[in-house]
Formats: structure tokens, sequence, C-alpha cells
């Protein structure tokens, strides 16, 4: 999912744009959400999630001036994501994460109000009835995104490739080539247990076209490795004032009678 860099040209200008409208206009389905988990309900009909990731699809690393991402060609069915909650299929375009400055907070969703140092976003777009991602983004059903917590603890060995990478891509608009990274390594051992509700993208324009998967199962990332993600930089090479990349999160948004439903009891 190379998407045109104008589009994220034309939306640098509004810094810190990730607060961008507190709520979108007319908006009744945003996120993130703060997951109350004894207001969520078991639906039993959920089947288990069945991604299948091709690590050749995997392409660049960019850094859009909000987060950065590890993009993947999306131009087949090679990486995508079936089951869940979903009818369709749905192809893996792009990861990426949200994290403070400090240990203490950074994840864009919580579970009965407790935050994480950082989430990973695992970005997929509905391939059965979309020809590509631009136009899934505009629609109800057109992307399915996994969120999955992360906690300081062990080194996360799957990671460090990537975080080996970062310092290439350490100002906005900076991409670098990265290949052969393997999506799945970054899923926690159970997939099975999640919670799913529709919402929207967390970054302008915030459209409400996503089916969210929040793992229940967090990662464990070293308090080095994520310190790399905060040594990323907002602004380009050219700007005098360099900024650093964090706190790249939005507030959270209300359910508005949303039901967030669980696989497990
Ligand atoms: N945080 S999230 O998982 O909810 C999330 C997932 C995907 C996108 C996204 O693909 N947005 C791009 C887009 C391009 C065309 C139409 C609409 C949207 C865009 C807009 N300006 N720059 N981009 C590039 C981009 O990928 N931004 C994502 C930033 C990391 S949160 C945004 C948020
Ligand atoms: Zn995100």
């Amino acid at each position: 999912c190379i998407i045109q860099k104008s589009i994220a040209h034309f939306s640098t200008g509004m810094h810190p744009m990730w607060q961008g409208p507190l709520v979108a206009p007319g908006g009744n389905r945003q996120s993130p959400i703060d997951i109350r988990v004894r207001k969520s309900v078991f639906d039993p009909h959920l089947k288990p999630l069945t991604p299948d990731y091709d690590p050749g699809t995997c392409s660049q690393i960019w850094n859009n001036g909000y987060s950065f991402l590890v993009e993947y060609d999306d131009t087949t069915d090679k990486s995508i994501l079936k089951g869940g909650p979903l009818e369709d299929n749905f192809r893996l375009c792009q990861f990426h994460f949200h994290w403070g400055e400090s240990n203490a907070w950074g994840s864009e969703h919580t579970v009965d109000r407790r935050l994480f140092p950082a989430e990973l976003h695992m970005v997929h777009w509905n391939s059965n009835k979309y020809r590509r991602f631009e136009e899934a983004v505009m629609e109800e059903n057109g992307l399915a995104v996994i969120g999955v917590f992360l906690k300081i603890g062990k080194r996360h060995e799957g990671l460090q490739k990537l975080v080996d990478a970062l310092p290439a891509v350490r100002h906005k608009d900076s991409v670098v080539e990265f290949t052969r990274f393997d999506p799945a390594c970054l899923l926690p051992a159970n997939i099975d247990d999640y919670w799913t509700y529709a919402g929207s993208l967390t970054t302008p324009p915030l459209t409400e076209a996503v089916t969210w998967i929040i793992m229940k199962q967090h990662i464990e990332v070293s308090h080095d490795q994520l310190a790399v993600f905060r040594s990323l930089l907002f602004t380009s090479a050219e700007e005098e004032v360099q900024k650093s990349m964090v706190n790249n999160f939005r507030v959270q948004q209300p359910l508005r009678g949303r039901t967030v439903r669980s696989s497990f009891t």
C-alpha cells in the first residue's frame, strides 16, 4: 500500500494533526476507545483469525511524519488476513506503531483504562470488494486493523531487524528498502483471544472504515528497543527545529452505543 507521498505532504501542515478534530464531523464510530472488559459481549460465532503473510511482499520503511510504516506489496493476495469477524479477504498493506515519550503511556486503545507503552497496528484492506487501498479506506467494511499492545520486558528478537533499520528513516519523508520481514513474528502466541468493534482510522482522514481486532495478549519489547522508536523525528532534515517522534497517539473517542465483542469468555 504505497500511498502517494502527496497525501502525506498535504496533511503535514496540520501538526500535531493526530489529535486532529476531536471527533470527525458526524462521527459515531471513531477510534481509539477504552475497552471495558466486563461490558464486552462474548460472540461464539467469531472464528479464529487466520493471517497468512508472505515475508517476500515486504518492501520498505517510510517515515511519514506521524509514525514509521513498514509497507508491503499489496498488488496480489500474497499476504492476507481472513477469519475472525471478517467475511472477506483482507490484504496486508502496512504496519506501524504508536508510542509515548515515557513507558507510562503511548497506546491508543486501553483495556479498562489501562495504558500500554505502545501499540502495533497491522493495516489490511478488503480485496474481495475493492481494487485498491485508496478505495477501501472510504468504505464501511473497507479495512481491518489488528491492534497488539506492547509491554516493556524481554528483548523481542524478531523486532530487532526493524529497530536496526530505523536510524535510516530518522527524518520525515525518508524511505529505506526493507525486505523479507515476516509480520507474523510480531503477533502474540495466542491470537484466538481478541476484542472486535466497528471504528475508524485514528489519524486524518479518520474515515469510519475499520473493523478493529484488538489482541488480548500483548507482546514484549525491551526498553532499549522502544527507545529507538523515540529517536525518530516528526520533522524533515530541512527543518531547523527537530521534534522527537513521541506521543503519536489519538485521544480516546466516545463509544456512542457500540458493542465490543470478544472471541473468548
Ligand atoms: N492508526 S490507524 O491504524 O487507524 C491508520 C491506518 C492507516 C492509515 C492510512 O493509511 N492513512 C493514509 C491514508 C491514505 C489515503 C486515504 C486515507 C488514508 C494516510 C493519510 N496521510 N498519510 N497517510 C499515510 C499513512 O499510512 N498514515 C498512517 C499513519 C500511521 S498511524 C491511517 C491510520
Ligand atoms: Zn495506527
